[in-house]
């Protein structure tokens, strides 16, 4: 069960830098000189037009404080050492406020960054995460799990010292057992194909001259056909098959260039029809070591159906692992699929890579605003993934094609935008990650609420924590201002994060397992914190720790949300109920008998009968239709869910009896 608490002014002595002073509009300051004055009139008039209409409901907007854009200037990586040295001393709480410059904060879209020789370092790990990496991607197909292990330890040492910022982990597994993933072998050095000249793949294990190398899928003859067009790195070379040997397929190159060590290999319009390669261990052998090592996601290779999904997630139940499952859509085969195997997984990747070898190029746009949707509407995480920055593997600054593809995977409400090769391996990494923050941050400062792609709403209205967070983020949508959440699973922040409410969802939570899994999911900042059994008292802290931090401002509002069937104002089963919070009593006394009458009024449907349950009383006739979109109506929705929620656990450990509309599916939090 979910409770939306209070919305809640801050108090508090501490000033942090930026505190008191008048806000200039967000408009005024993300306005670059250079843009034309009718569109920042226009988004005005719009901005005047909301302000207007929450007004008329008498509300006060908060001074939440509207996202900075960092400048991305063509200057070469930070190379001081003093630099980092500052970093760390922020990172250690050597400076005691005002340290909420961190860009990851005020920027919703999360940050994925696949880390390899360009950034394996202690020092690269930790400008990462200061730069705007959110999650570290180590991708199985490279590497040993010496060189993984040692960057999953400095990521972990790096998240244990960082009070305001985390780093999740994600494992990319290497096809195998879970699906045909077919590369070519190691190469002592790149080799140069030109065109017309004639090389050959070959089945045979550890070949690697100028004119042969190895592959590693032993049917690759049997499969591939002479007419055959094969692609490397979706499609960045071709080569042409001319004949076939019991081992070898000799080729022609078609579109030379540079060959490197374990290179994808598609063979155009069929890959998504080889068999899958069963019976390997090496995969199994890379999730062991996930789970050995406690990451937060595993990236799944190749995922056909939904079964490879459901196999995964019984081994991780057996072996009483907690890492989410994102399925990476990188195949044709998949496409057909995709309901099922979203609904299996937690979360998806739209791999651009893999997909636009297998598929017509000019599908992969329509295919990734496709599974952005459907994970939208399903409450998934979905990651845009592959070539996003490709261009700064080698130069200082961006295409602005790239740019602009990382401002369409914004709006289409991706919850993370991807960096490969350009972290890995590239020259600028640290630029690379602060332009996707800074074209991330921009874009999502112009999307106005009718820009936010259709929230949940409609599909889980009859589920009570999906009402909570639905109306919770209508109404601090409303209100202009941050959620706080406290959650011990990480569930409410995550349905909360699907809603995209406008404002930070700070969310609170005492495991450091769910912290760091929260890094992934849109508009989520987490927070870890031990909470106290007066839950009042995990409300001050929590905004004390805030306003510390210059993350929330003193009078500011904010909406406080608690969810759970491990409630913070509760004390767990078999707890003396001596322990009820004064929070508890606060919220339940929220509102006089009459007012409640009068809400219940208002109340849709369910709601009415489920707090005149709770309030012992047949149910009241509804009075009038509620107003969509105000204030009023949210508000008296979730105070009367508060009451509903807070009257029924205390009656009822737990769950409303008997209102099966509200508590018609398990919840898992
Ligand atoms: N751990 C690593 N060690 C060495 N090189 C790496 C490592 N991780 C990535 N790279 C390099 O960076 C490149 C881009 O990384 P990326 O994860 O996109 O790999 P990829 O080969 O394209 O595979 P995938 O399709 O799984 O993304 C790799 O091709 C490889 O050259
Ligand atoms: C990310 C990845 O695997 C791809 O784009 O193919």
């Amino acid at each position: 069960m979910a409770q939306v608490v209070a919305s809640r002014p801050v108090h508090g002595s501490f000033v942090c830098a930026s505190a008191g002073s008048a806000k200039k509009s967000s408009i005024d300051e993300l306005k670059p000189s250079a843009l034309p004055s009718k569109f920042f009139r226009a988004k005005e008039q719009q901005k005047n037009k909301r302000f207007l209409r929450n007004v008329t409901v008498m509300v006060k907007r908060s001074l939440r404080a509207e996202p900075e854009v960092l400048p991305v200037s063509p200057e070469d990586l930070p190379k001081r050492e003093e630099e980092f040295q500052h970093l760390r001393g922020v990172q250690l709480g050597n400076t005691a406020v005002g340290m909420w410059s961190k860009p990851t904060v005020r920027r919703k879209t999360k940050i994925v960054c696949t880390i390899g020789p360009s950034t394996n370092t202690r020092e690269m790990i930790w400008k990462l995460a200061e730069a705007g990496m959110n999650v570290a991607r180590l991708n199985m197909s490279h590497g040993d799990h010496a060189s993984h292990q040692k960057v999953i330890d400095l990521v972990k040492e790096y998240n244990a010292q960082s009070k305001d910022n985390v780093i999740a982990i994600m494992l990319d597994t290497k096809a195998g057992f879970l699906g045909p993933e077919v590369r070519s072998g190691d190469l002592p050095q790149p080799i140069a194909l030109t065109n017309g000249q004639e090389f050959t793949f070959t089945i045979k294990r550890g070949v690697g001259t100028d004119s042969c190398v190895s592959v590693n899928y032993d049917d690759f003859v049997n499969d591939v056909e002479v007419g055959d067009m094969l692609l490397v790195d979706g499609g960045m070379m071709s080569l042409m098959v001319k004949s076939k040997t019991e081992d070898s397929v000799k080729c022609e190159v078609v579109d030379g260039g540079e060959l490197k060590s374990r290179r994808h290999l598609n063979v155009r319009g069929k890959s998504a029809t080889l068999p899958s390669i069963t019976g390997g261990n090496l995969d199994w052998d890379d999730i062991k070591f996930g789970v050995d090592n406690k990451v937060d996601f595993y990236a799944v290779s190749f995922v056909k159906d939904a079964k490879v999904v459901h196999e995964l997630k019984d081994y991780l139940k057996s072996c009483n692992a907690d890492i989410h499952v994102i399925v990476k859509i990188e195949s044709a085969d998949s496409v057909p699929n995709l309901h099922s195997i979203i609904t299996a997984s937690d979360g998806a990747m739209v791999a651009r890579g893999d997909l636009g070898a297998e598929l017509p190029i000019e599908e992969v746009p329509l295919l990734q605003e496709e599974i952005i949707r459907m994970c939208r509407s399903m409450g998934k995480a979905v990651i845009v993934a592959t070539n996003m920055l490709e261009s700064m593997i080698v130069h200082p600054t961006p295409t602005r094609a790239e740019v602009s593809d990382i401002a369409i995977a914004v709006r289409e409400g991706a919850d993370a935008v991807m960096l490969s090769g350009e972290t890995a391996h590239g020259k600028f990494p640290l630029k690379a990650v602060k332009v996707m923050h800074t074209v991330s941050l921009r874009t999502e400062a112009t999307m106005t609420e009718n820009d936010t792609p259709p929230n949940l709403g409609q599909a889980f209205k009859n589920h009570m924590s999906e009402m909570f967070a639905f109306h919770a983020t209508m109404m601090s949508n409303t209100l202009g201002t941050s959620i706080v959440v406290f959650t011990r699973t990480g569930f409410m922040a995550i349905l909360l994060s699907h809603y995209r409410p406008s404002g930070t969802i700070f969310a609170f939570t005492d495991d450091e397992r769910v912290r760091q899994r929260l890094a992934l999911y849109q508009g989520v900042c987490p927070i870890h914190m031990d909470f106290s059994n007066d839950a009042e008292e995990s409300f001050n802290n929590a905004l004390s720790f805030l306003q510390k931090q210059g993350m929330v401002k003193e009078g500011e509002e904010v909406a406080l949300v608690q969810s759970g069937k491990q409630p913070i104002w509760r004390l767990h089963n078999g707890e003396s109920r001596e322990g009820q919070s004064s929070m508890a009593r606060a919220a339940r006394g929220l509102l006089s008998r009459a007012a409640r009458e009068q809400l219940v009024a208002l109340a849709p449907r369910e709601g009415r009968t489920a707090c005149a349950r709770a309030m012992k009383r047949p149910p009241v006739r509804r009075v009038r239709e509620p107003r969509e979109s105000s204030l009023c109506e949210h508000a008296a929705r979730v105070r009367v869910m508060t009451d509903i929620a807070i009257s029924a656990s205390l009656c009822n450990n737990d769950s409303i009896e008997g209102d099966q509309t509200l508590v018609d599916r398990p919840i898992s939090d």
